[in-house]
């Protein structure tokens, strides 16, 4: 009997098994319930990455009053855009690693979340039990900061001393094997940032060009991108930096006018001052000048979430048809085939890259 023939993506899967990729995305709640938003919060504000206060002042803070006052608030939210299969970001990170698989037939694509699941530790150690010896680390976060990108290096290193530590041995091994084998985590890439990157910025600007004409062109574009604490940006966090040549290149690539755009933030968070202009304050003026129709892309989100999907394509959007104008949301990347093709050339180039540099 002969063996059946393999198709091309289980010959390219056989060149390079020890290769993985994982895509790595904040995480969001396992269910639209304030249970389940506040264990989500509690870890992902109990991040110093992202909130810097001392413990002494912050911990009573997030426990006693921020998680019982924003838990039920913000699971209403979640509801609101809950999909069947779960939070939109877990569904479409899940879906768009699904899409990068299909173009990266050689390699095993997963996805992991910094807080919640499945974990990047959790991640780590089943690509490393199935013999993986090199990782492809990409923070689905184009623009680089310290409150995210960075966050994610930090549990790429802790998992891999965990994994060094836990003297890791697998079943059925012959013990010099298994001592040979104990405490090799795998090397570990990460790409940094994308905010540059000429696929992301054509897949960005072909996906606008498109809903513009499938919906007509709004008389202006507006880039809204998740915001940051001023401080941070002046203490050097390259972050709205990126934002601003990332806006300026597809704005550029789209041929538009500089009054015809521009560049927001949203989503912020407590008392401190951050990043400006608000993108809600940014719509107010719009209307005030008479501008009545917006699009409203938001470039720092590879995928749709509660900030995209509830707070602009919903609240955002009321407020500005309140204001007598119509706001045009034009969703992520997502799992489409271009943003696939985006993430998988990078990749490519990355692990290039590092096969170039000398041992
Ligand atoms: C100090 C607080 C926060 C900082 C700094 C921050 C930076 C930051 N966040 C994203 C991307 C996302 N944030 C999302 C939700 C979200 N963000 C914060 C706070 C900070 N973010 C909170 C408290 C929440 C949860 C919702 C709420 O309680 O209001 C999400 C969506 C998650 C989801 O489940 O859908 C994303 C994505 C970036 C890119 C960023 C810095 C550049
Ligand atoms: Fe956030
Ligand atoms: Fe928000």
């Amino acid at each position: 009997m002969t063996a059946p023939t393999p198709t091309a993506g289980e010959t390219a899967a056989a060149i390079d098994r020890a290769t993985a990729m994982v895509l790595v995305n904040l995480g969001t709640p396992d269910a639209p319930t304030p249970g389940a938003v506040r264990r989500y919060l509690r870890e992902f504000l109990s991040d110093r990455r992202v909130v810097d206060l001392p413990r002494w002042l912050w911990w009573p803070l997030l426990n006693l009053v921020i998680l019982p006052l924003r838990a039920t608030r913000v699971a209403h939210k979640y509801a609101s855009v809950w999909l069947r299969d779960g939070s939109p970001l877990a569904v479409y990170t899940r879906q768009l690693a699904q899409a990068v698989q299909r173009e990266c037939p050689q390699w095993r694509v997963l996805h992991a979340m910094r807080y919640g699941t499945p974990s990047f530790t959790h991640v780590l150690e089943q690509l490393r039990a199935d013999g993986v010896r090199r990782v492809l680390v990409l923070p689905l976060y184009p623009q680089y900061s310290t409150t995210t990108t960075a966050s994610v290096r930090d549990v790429v290193e802790t998992a891999r001393f965990a994994i060094r530590d836990s003297g890791f041995v697998e079943a059925g091994k012959e013990a010099a094997d298994a001592d040979a084998d104990a405490g090799v985590a795998p090397m570990a890439h990460f790409i940094g940032d994308y905010h540059l990157d000429p696929g992301w910025i054509a897949a960005l600007s072909e996906s606008i060009r498109d809903h513009r004409a499938r919906h007509g062109n709004a008389a202006h574009l507006m880039f809204s991108f998740h915001g940051l604490p001023q401080r941070l940006a002046d203490n050097g966090d390259p972050y709205p930096r990126q934002c601003e040549a990332g806006a300026r290149a597809i704005a550029a690539a789209l041929g538009l006018r500089e009054e015809s755009w521009t560049l927001s933030y949203q989503s912020r968070f407590g008392r401190e001052k951050w990043l400006e202009p608000a993108t809600a304050a940014t719509l107010k003026a719009l209307a005030e000048r008479g501008i009545r129709s917006v699009d409203v892309v938001a470039p720092g989100f590879a995928v749709d979430c509660l900030e995209t999907l509830e707070e602009v394509a919903q609240m955002l959007k009321q407020d500005f048809q309140a204001c007598g104008g119509e706001l045009r949301y034009i969703p992520c990347l997502n799992d489409s085939d271009a943003h696939a093709r985006v993430l998988a050339a990078i990749a490519r180039d990355a692990l290039a890259a590092t096969a170039a540099q000398p041992a």
